[in-house]
C-alpha cells in the first residue's frame, strides 16, 4: 500500500467512513441545502491556541474532519482534557495539566497533518521544550518550514532537526522579535502569533499573511487577553503578555468548503444553498463565479450558488495570497471550467506542484494542458514566482466515468465533482483524504441527491 493510500485509510477511520472507495453514477445535478461549519484552517489553529490559556476554552462550529481528530489527539497526549466532540460541533479544551508526551505517542501522529508545527510556541511557553513529529498535509510541492524555524530562532528558540522530527528548546525563554517573512505564509504568520503573544516584549512581523482565518485566530487570541494590532502593509505588532485565559468562540465558516460546493453546483448544473457561508470572506471567489456565468443569492443564513442556464464562459485566474484568488479554490472550479465554452487559464502561483489532480480529469475526457514552468502572460496581475505552473482548460467537453484515486484534499473533491458531472459510472478511491477537510461530505452528497454507494 503506498503512503498516500495509508494516509487516506487513517483519515477514513478517524471519521468513520464505511470504506475508502465510492462508486458514483454521474449526470445528475446537485440540488439542496448543506451546512458549512467552521474552517479547517482556523479551527485546528484555535485548538492549538487553547494550550496558551490558563483556563478552559470552548470552540463552536467545529467540523467533523480528520484534521480536527489529529489535533485533538495531539493535544490529548500533551495533557489537554477535551470534552464535547467534533460530531456535535462543540469542543471544550482544558489545558490545566499540560505535560510532555512520549515519543511513541507523538510518532503515532506523524505525517497526518501540518498543524503540529504550530505547537512549537505554545509548548515552549508551557513546558520549555517541544518535539514536533514529521508533518503531513497535502503533497502539493516541497512545503518547507524554513520560515517557521527562522521565526522561532528569532524568538530565542534552539532548533535541533532529528530524523524522527524536530526538537526545540528555549533555554533562556522567548523574547519578542523583529521578523520579516520572505513570502506572506499563512502557517508562518500563525507561528509568530502563537509564539509572540506570550513572548517577553514586542514582536513586529512584516509581510504577514492576512487571510480571514488569520484574522479569526487573532480574534481568538484577543479574547484570551493578547494585544495584537494589524497595521496597513501586512505588518502585525504583538505586545507579549504574562498570561492568557481560555476563550469562547464560534469559528469562522469554511470558505474553501463553500467554494467547493459552489463549484459542484455550477459544474453539475444544479443549485446548492450553503448555510453559514458569508459574502465578505468570499468576494474574490464570487466575482470569478459570476464571470464564468454562475449565479448566487446572498441571504442572511448563507449563500445559494446555482447554474442559471445558458453557456458558461472561460476565465483567466491567478491564485494568490488573500485578498487574491485562493489556491484551494482552483481544483473544484477547474471541473466547472471543463464545461465552459472556450479556453480558460489557471496560473497557480502559491504552490509549485498543485495540478496533480488534472491527469484524472484528462482521463475522463477533459481538455487540459499543464505547463510545468508556468505561462508568460502580459496581462498578469500577480508577480510571476520562480516555481509556478499553469493549466489551460478548453471546453466544453463531455466527461465520462473512470476509475480515480484521490491524490490530495482539494484535488479529491474535484474528482468527486468530475464523477458527478460525467456520463456513466466512476469509482473514486482513497476518499479518506477528502475527509481531512470536508465534514460529512458523504451525508451532504446524499442530501444533494447524488447517486452513489460505498464499494465493499
Ligand atoms: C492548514 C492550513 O491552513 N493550510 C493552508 C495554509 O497552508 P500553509 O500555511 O502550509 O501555506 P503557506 O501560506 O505557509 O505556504 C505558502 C507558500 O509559502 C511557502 N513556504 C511556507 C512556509 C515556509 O516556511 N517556507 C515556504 O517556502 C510554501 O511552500 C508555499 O509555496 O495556507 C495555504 C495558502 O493559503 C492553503 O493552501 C492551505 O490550505
Ligand atoms: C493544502 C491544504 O491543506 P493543508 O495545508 O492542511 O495540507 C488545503 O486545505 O487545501
Amino acid at each position: 500500500m503506498n503512503s498516500l493510500v495509508q494516509d487516506g485509510r487513517k483519515a477514513a477511520e478517524r471519521v468513520g467512513l464505511l470504506s475508502d472507495t465510492i462508486v458514483i453514477n454521474g449526470g445528475r445535478p446537485l440540488r439542496g441545502t448543506i451546512d458549512v461549519r467552521g474552517a479547517k484552517n482556523l479551527v485546528t489553529k484555535a485548538m492549538v491556541a487553547s494550550l496558551l490559556g490558563d483556563t478552559t476554552s470552548t470552540l463552536r462550529d467545529v467540523p467533523d474532519i480528520s484534521d480536527v481528530h489529529v489535533v485533538s489527539s495531539l493535544l490529548e497526549i500533551h495533557g489537554v482534557k477535551i470534552t464535547g466532540s467534533a460530531a456535535t460541533g462543540v469542543l471544550q479544551l482544558d489545558p490545566t495539566n499540560v505535560a510532555t508526551a512520549t515519543s511513541a505517542e507523538i510518532d503515532a501522529l506523524s505525517g497526518s497533518s501540518r498543524i503540529p508545527i504550530l505547537f512549537c510556541g505554545p509548548l515552549l511557553h508551557r513546558l520549555g521544550h517541544a518535539f514536533i513529529p514529521d508533518l503531513g498535509g497535502c503533497r502539493i510541492g516541497d512545503r518547507p518550514i524554513d520560515f517557521h524555524l527562522d521565526a522561532l530562532r528569532a524568538f530565542g528558540a534552539v532548533v535541533d532537526k532529528l530524523p524522527s522530527g524536530i526538537n526545540i528548546t528555549a533555554p533562556n525563554g522567548l523574547r519578542g522579535a523583529n521578523i520579516e517573512l520572505p513570502y506572506p505564509s499563512v502557517g508562518a504568520t500563525e507561528q509568530v502569533l502563537l509564539t509572540g503573544v506570550r513572548a517577553k516584549g514586542t514582536t513586529e512581523l512584516k509581510n504577514a499573511a492576512i487571510e480571514p482565518e488569520i484574522m479569526d485566530l487573532i480574534a481568538v487570541l484577543q479574547k484570551m487577553g493578547a494585544i495584537i494590532s494589524v497595521e496597513p502593509n501586512r505588518t502585525i505588532f504583538i505586545e507579549g503578555v504574562d498570561s492568557l485565559s481560555g476563550f469562547n468562540h464560534r469559528a469562522l465558516f469554511d470558505r474553501n468548503e463553500a467554494a467547493s460546493w459552489a463549484s459542484a453546483a455550477l459544474a453539475t448544473g444544479g443549485s446548492i444553498f450553503t448555510t453559514g457561508a458569508k459574502q465578505s470572506e468570499m468576494m474574490t471567489f464570487l466575482n470569478v463565479f459570476r464571470k464564468i456565468g454562475g449565479a448566487f443569492d446572498i441571504e442572511e443564513e448563507g449563500i445559494r450558488f446555482y447554474h442559471p442556464g445558458g453557456e458558461l464562459k472561460p476565465v483567466v485566474i491567478e491564485t494568490d495570497v488573500h485578498p487574491g484568488f485562493m489556491t484551494d479554490w482552483q481544483q473544484p472550479l477547474i471541473v466547472a471550467l471543463t464545461q465552459a465554452q472556450g479556453t480558460s487559464i489557471v496560473h497557480e502561483t502559491v504552490y509549485e506542484n498543485r495540478f496533480g489532480f488534472v491527469d484524472a480529469l484528462v482521463k475522463m475526457g477533459a481538455n487540459i494542458e499543464v505547463h510545468k514552468d508556468g505561462l508568460a502572460d502580459p496581462n498578469r496581475r500577480v508577480p510571476r514566482r520562480a516555481l509556478e505552473q499553469a493549466a489551460v482548460i478548453t471546453g466544453p467537453t463531455q466527461l465520462h466515468g473512470a476509475e480515480l484515486e484521490v491524490p490530495d484534499l482539494r484535488g479529491g473533491f474535484s474528482h468527486l465533482i468530475a464523477a458527478l458531472v460525467a456520463q456513466g459510472q466512476s469509482s473514486v478511491s482513497n476518499v479518506g483524504l477528502i475527509a481531512r477537510g470536508y465534514g460529512d461530505f458523504v451525508g451532504k452528497l446524499e442530501k444533494l441527491g447524488a447517486d452513489f454507494y460505498f464499494a465493499e
